[in-house]
């Protein structure tokens, strides 16, 4: 906002903390000096309500809104501290990070991700335009939805996600260090979130129990047909092997097709896209080096993904193209001496 020339105040109970956001460049610490148009209430879920109220109380704005991970509880906490509702909007932006604090935060986190808009038909016009407003200042998408909705789709995208990369992840804490050793891309792919902040998730999840353990008691049965379905495969006999087989492939199967449904960059449908790798050493501006070449041979990276290897001072970067941009991409790498790989 701050680049976009929107005067921004930042306040928080943690002093450091704003005065920290403040020296990155997000705003002013410190009070506004009268009434703003938009006050946005940032703290864990379960603070929400009271934030808002605090700030209602005290005529901080114009309009009022949260960005929690969770939206049907703090309306309704809201709401039972008898506060105006015609004022706040409850929003969430679909975007963030496996950290907290000011120093995880990014001028562009929310570009072209969803930013969800729980408005009632009570909110007022004047609130939901300044809501509308945020998002578009902040390059996302809006998407209007009814509070309780949303917190069972991100039951559903979000939290049972951040549970079973956990999962996943507190496998490996006793694991032999053999073992560890081994991890590629796709252990990478699915713990990256298992490094998020414990008590960030607690307030998350106690937000939202009831969606959440909805999706993971469908997760479980899934769960529980395919350790039979593996125990079948270990079986003498050809029939159960055969069934234990059909019951491993339709959890992959089901599992390519949800995987289809996932948008693609900027919310749209997926696409289909190709990769080229290319290796590069590991050293200052080699990366930078490889932009401006693809730059140059007119070719726009839509994805990037970077290999790192254990063995040795080099990285394969995966880079995602649109098919018909494959051709021009190679020939010109490899004019430029980059090495590609398969
Ligand atoms: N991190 C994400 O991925 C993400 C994405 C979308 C939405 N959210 C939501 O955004 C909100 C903030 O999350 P975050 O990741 O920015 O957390 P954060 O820990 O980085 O920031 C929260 C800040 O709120 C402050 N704070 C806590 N209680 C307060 C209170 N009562 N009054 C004033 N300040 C208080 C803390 O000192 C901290 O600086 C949460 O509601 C979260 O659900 C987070
Ligand atoms: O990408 C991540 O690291 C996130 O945890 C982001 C993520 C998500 O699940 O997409 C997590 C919680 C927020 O409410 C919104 C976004």
């Amino acid at each position: 906002l701050t680049a976009r020339g929107v005067d921004v105040r930042l306040t928080d109970h943690d002093p450091d903390a704003a005065r920290t956001a403040a020296s990155l460049g997000a705003g002013t610490a410190g009070e506004p000096d009268g009434p703003v148009d938009l006050v946005i209430v940032a703290v864990p879920p379960a603070h929400v309500a009271a934030g808002l109220a605090d700030a209602m109380d005290r005529g901080l704005g114009r309009g009022y809104l949260d960005v929690a991970s969770v939206k049907g509880g703090p309306r309704r906490e809201l709401e039972a501290l008898g506060r105006d509702l015609t004022a706040y909007i409850g929003t969430h932006p679909m975007a963030g990070r496996e950290r907290s604090g000011p120093l995880a935060g990014s001028a562009d986190l929310f570009e072209g991700r969803p930013w969800v808009l729980t408005p009632t038909p009570g909110t007022d016009t004047e609130v939901l335009n300044l809501a509308l407003e945020l998002v578009a200042l902040c390059r996302a998408v809006p998407v209007v939805m009814d509070a309780d909705a949303h917190d069972r789709a991100v039951a559903l995208v979000s939290h049972t996600p951040q549970l079973v990369s956990s999962m996943v992840a507190a496998r490996l804490e006793h694991a032999e260090d053999a073992a560890v050793r081994l991890c590629g891309q796709g252990i990478l792919d699915v713990t990256r979130i298992a490094g998020s902040e414990p008590g960030m998730w607690m307030d998350i999840l106690a937000a939202n129990p009831g969606p959440v353990a909805d999706v993971l008691a469908d997760v479980a049965v899934d769960l529980a047909e395919t350790v039979q379905a593996l125990r079948a495969l270990q079986s003498a006999d050809e029939d159960k092997r055969r069934g234990g087989a059909a019951g491993i492939e339709d959890i992959l199967r089901r599992g390519n097709a949800g995987r289809a449904k996932v948008p693609g960059k900027h919310g749209t449908a997926p696409k289909a896209y190709e990769t080229v790798a290319v290796l590069i050493g590991d050293q200052p501006g080699e990366l930078a080096r490889l932009f401006a070449d693809a730059g140059a041979a007119g070719v726009n990276i839509e994805d990037v993904r970077i290999e790192h290897s254990t063995a040795q001072q080099a990285g394969l970067v995966h880079l995602t193209i649109e098919p018909r941009a494959v051709a021009a991409l190679t020939v010109a790498l490899r004019e430029r001496g980059w090495s590609l790989r398969q």
